[in-house]
């Protein structure tokens, strides 16, 4: 049953942003309701964020088999459910961290794209085992932006990416639509779409454009899809590591010999209160 309050934080990865809602018995948010989800994430009217993670204890929710120690269950802005969010798992753990709720050791994440690992470092910054990306249509994609065209590599991080190489982060223009793309039934669900630029041999700068949020300033899952791209391009032998500039900062991402892609960078919860439910529009 839900409460008619509830307590929330607010955080963010890389300027990538969050409303984190605590409900670690799984019974103050019931199903989590898309309304809420879109109104806490509104910039006017709202909190504001890119997307809400909601922290579950792994053996009090439902949507998954093995929830890890915690689950992260991720809305994007508009309501709609993620897989997997790689900015939103390193604020996950620091809100876990900063409440003494996990301890030394690496702390199992459940989410929908699988349980991830995310060990603390001592500097402050968080590693998140990101796991093994896929990449079902090596190639033939093709991404669309105000009226420009980008072939676009096809990178599965649990959640979908199409990755497109540019010449400039301003070729694309302003991001205020969805990304068209082809073929259509590349992506039933939607991509998310990352545009990169090299700036070195092991160094690029991207935008992304994400599925149910918009242009946002920063993508983890993203990150790690340019990664493998960006490897790829350059036939470099594993391992490797990137460090891959996002409009809110710059993350490292290691692509491990044994395939898994390792998502570095900080993560802080920066905000909290108390919503009442008799503040949503009727
Ligand atoms: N910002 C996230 C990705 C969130 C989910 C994405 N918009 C999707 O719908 O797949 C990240 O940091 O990975």
């Amino acid at each position: 049953m839900s409460t008619s309050t509830f307590p929330w934080l607010k955080g963010h990865g890389t300027e990538n942003d969050f409303v984190l809602l605590p409900d670690p018995d799984g019974t103050i948010h019931g199903d989590l309701d898309a309304g809420l989800v879109r109104f806490l994430c509104d910039r006017h009217a709202g909190i504001g964020a890119d997307g809400v993670l909601r922290v579950i204890e792994g053996s009090k929710q439902s949507y998954v088999e093995d929830g890890g120690d915690w689950f992260m269950d991720y809305r994007n802005a508009d309501g709609s459910v993620a897989e997997m969010c790689g900015n939103g798992i390193r604020v996950f753990v620091r809100y876990l961290a900063d409440e003494g709720l996990v301890g030394d050791k690496p702390v199992r994440v459940g989410t929908r794209a699988g349980v991830k690992e995310v060990v603390l470092n001592d500097d402050g910054t968080f590693t998140a085992d990101m796991g093994e990306p896929a990449l079902p249509r090596p190639s033939g994609i093709v991404v669309e932006a105000n009226g420009h065209q980008w072939p676009a590599l096809h990178v599965d991080m649990g959640n979908p990416h199409a990755v497109a190489f540019v010449d400039d982060l301003r070729e694309p223009g302003w991001l205020l639509e969805q990304p068209g793309w082809s073929p259509v039934e590349a992506f039933p669900d939607g991509v998310n779409v990352e545009f990169v630029v090299r700036k070195g041999p092991n160094e690029v700068e991207m935008r992304v454009h994400e599925r149910g949020s918009g242009e946002t300033r920063s993508c983890g899952t993203g990150t790690c899809a340019v990664t493998v791209a960006s490897a790829r391009a350059a036939r470099q032998e594993l391992p490797v590591t990137y460090r891959v500039g996002v409009l809110g900062g710059a993350v490292t991402v290691t692509w491990r010999a044994d395939n898994h892609l390792e998502l570095t960078g900080p993560a802080v919860v920066h905000a909290r209160g108390v919503f009442d439910r008799a503040w949503l529009p009727a």
